[in-house]
Order: structure tokens, then sequence, then C-alpha cells
């Protein structure tokens, strides 16, 4: 065990759900960290600043994590974001309440396994050479949000990769069916949401050329692929003031 005064302190919020529990344990087996709060929807985010987090983990919901972001920065405390939900809009807003808050770091990452985000990296460095592209995730059915936030990020990086390339809108000759059998349109890319018992988060990044196809395709199996880049996120949150949006910034791919 290393001294207390070594020790990163640490809070999570939406401790009791399936992300907050994963993290929660995750900081308890660090011997770098130290867990100081443990909260749930009923607790107070000023109840992190009074245990002395300098770091708070949010594994909330869409629709309270921006809330709970604007409360720690005002209370000086570093945010790591899982939650999903944010938008253009939301993320300005908290670039904006950064700039009245020197030193004091967010970071909002749509998806922290290792693999995600060079999945990624990897789908949006392809697209310039393709002329069609989707993406599929599929997810566990007791997820709230769709498409998930990393299938948002991703078909947005990808339509910027396509336009810094130059190519215009892909080839769909698509005139009539059932609303929603394309998907939903992302930037002009269209994302796909699956849900099925048995699943946990998988995405699929499929590129099409005349004669030829590359899938990309990342699995999270279980919630221990996401614990890597979430410590690493605490870890860094010190020395990375202002708002970073995606890991693949700490992992040199941004
Ligand atoms: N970035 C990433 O790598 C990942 C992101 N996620 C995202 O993380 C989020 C949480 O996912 P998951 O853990 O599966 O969800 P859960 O439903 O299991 O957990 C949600 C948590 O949020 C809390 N909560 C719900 N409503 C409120 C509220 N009104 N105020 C405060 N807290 C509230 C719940 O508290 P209580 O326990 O008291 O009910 C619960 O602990 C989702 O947005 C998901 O997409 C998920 C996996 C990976
Ligand atoms: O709700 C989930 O489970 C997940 N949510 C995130 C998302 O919406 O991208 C990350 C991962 O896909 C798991």
């Amino acid at each position: 065990m290393r001294p207390v005064s070594e020790q990163t302190r640490v809070a999570v919020l939406g401790a009791g759900g399936r992300m907050g529990a994963a993290v929660c344990d995750a900081v308890r087996g660090a011997a770098d960290l130290e867990l100081v709060a443990a909260l749930h929807r009923t607790d107070a985010v000023s109840d992190a600043v009074a245990a002395g987090a300098s770091v708070a983990v949010d594994f909330t919901v869409p629709g309270v994590t921006e809330a709970n972001v604007h409360a720690l920065v005002d209370a000086g405390v570093h945010a790591v974001v899982g939650a999903t939900g944010w938008t253009g809009e939301s993320l300005d807003r908290v670039r904006e309440h950064l700039d009245g808050a020197p030193g004091v770091s967010v970071l909002v990452a749509p998806n922290f396994a290792l693999g995600a985000v060079l999945a990624m990296s990897f789908a949006a460095q392809a697209a310039r050479w393709f002329e069609s592209a989707e993406v599929v995730e599929l997810h566990h059915p007791d997820k709230v949000d769709a498409p998930s936030g990393t299938a948002r990020h991703t078909a947005a990086a990808i339509a910027g990769a396509r336009a810094a390339a130059g190519l215009g809108v892909m080839p769909d000759a698509t005139a009539s069916g059932l609303e929603g059998a394309r998907g939903a349109d992302v930037d002009g890319v269209r994302v796909h949401s699956v849900r099925l018992r048995g699943l946990v988060a998988h995405e699929e990044i499929l590129l099409g050329n005349p004669g030829e196809q590359l899938t990309v395709r990342h699995d999270s199996f279980d919630r221990t692929s996401f614990m890597p880049g979430v410590l690493l996120a605490v870890r860094q949150a010190a020395s990375r003031p202002g708002l970073t949006v995606g890991l693949e910034h700490l992992l040199g791919l941004g």
C-alpha cells in the first residue's frame, strides 16, 4: 500500500450501476488510487467534494451527467466522464465553463476500451479510401440510449475523414420502405443499433468499394475491458486541463 499522501482521491458517480460498480472495484484495486466516495442517485455531487475527491468518475446516465460535470467544475474537481448523451452543444457549454476554471480538467470518452478506440481510429483512417461506410453497434438490451455514444463518435470521425478527402454523399438508391430501415443518419453516415440479450458492447464498421469490403470489429465481452482506459484517464486528469473528448487523445491517436 502506498502512503496515503501519494494516492489520488477518487469519487465515483453512478456507483451502483453496471459500470460504476466495476470502476469502484478497479479503483479499490489500484495502489495509487483511493476510493473516497461511491455515490448513488440519492447522493449530491457535493458529497464527492466533501469527501475530498480530486477526481470524479461519472457513469450515470444521459440527461444527468452534464449537470454533474458543471457542479464538479465549480468545485475544482477533475471529471472523467463515461456516461453518454453528450452533444456538440453540451460539450461547448462545458468548454466555456472550463475557460473560467483554469487547471480543471474534464475528459468525456464515449468508450474507454482500448480496442474500441483503436477500431474507431482505424475506421476513420480507412474511410477516405471507400465509397461506402456504415456503422453497426450491438449492445445488451438494458442500454437506454441509441445509437451508442461510440457509434456516434465513430460516424462523426468517418464523416470528418470523408469531408477532408473531398468525398461526397454515399451511394444509396433507397427510395421507399419502412421508416428506420436504413438506420439513423449521423453526419451522413448510417448507424444501425442492435439490442440483444447476451451481448455487452460491440461495434462493426463496414467499408465498401466495388468488389471489396473491409470490416473493422470490436467486442467488449466484459466490463473489465473499460477499466484500463478509465484508470489511465484518472491518472492523467490533473495534467490535462480543459476539455478532452475521446480517449484517443491520451493514447497518441487523436
Ligand atoms: N464510456 C464508456 O466506455 C462506457 C460508457 N457507458 C455509459 O455509461 C452510462 C452508464 O451505463 P451502465 O453502467 O450500463 O448503466 P446503469 O443503468 O447500470 O447505471 C447507471 C447509474 O446511474 C445512476 N443514475 C440513474 N439515474 C440517475 C439520476 N437521475 N441521478 C444520478 N444518478 C442516476 C444509477 O444510480 P442508482 O444505482 O442509484 O440507480 C446507476 O448507478 C451509460 O450512458 C452508458 O452508455 C457504459 C459502458 C462503457
Ligand atoms: O451502455 C453501454 O453498455 C455502453 N455504452 C457506451 C456507448 O454508448 O458507446 C460504450 C459502450 O458501447 C458500452
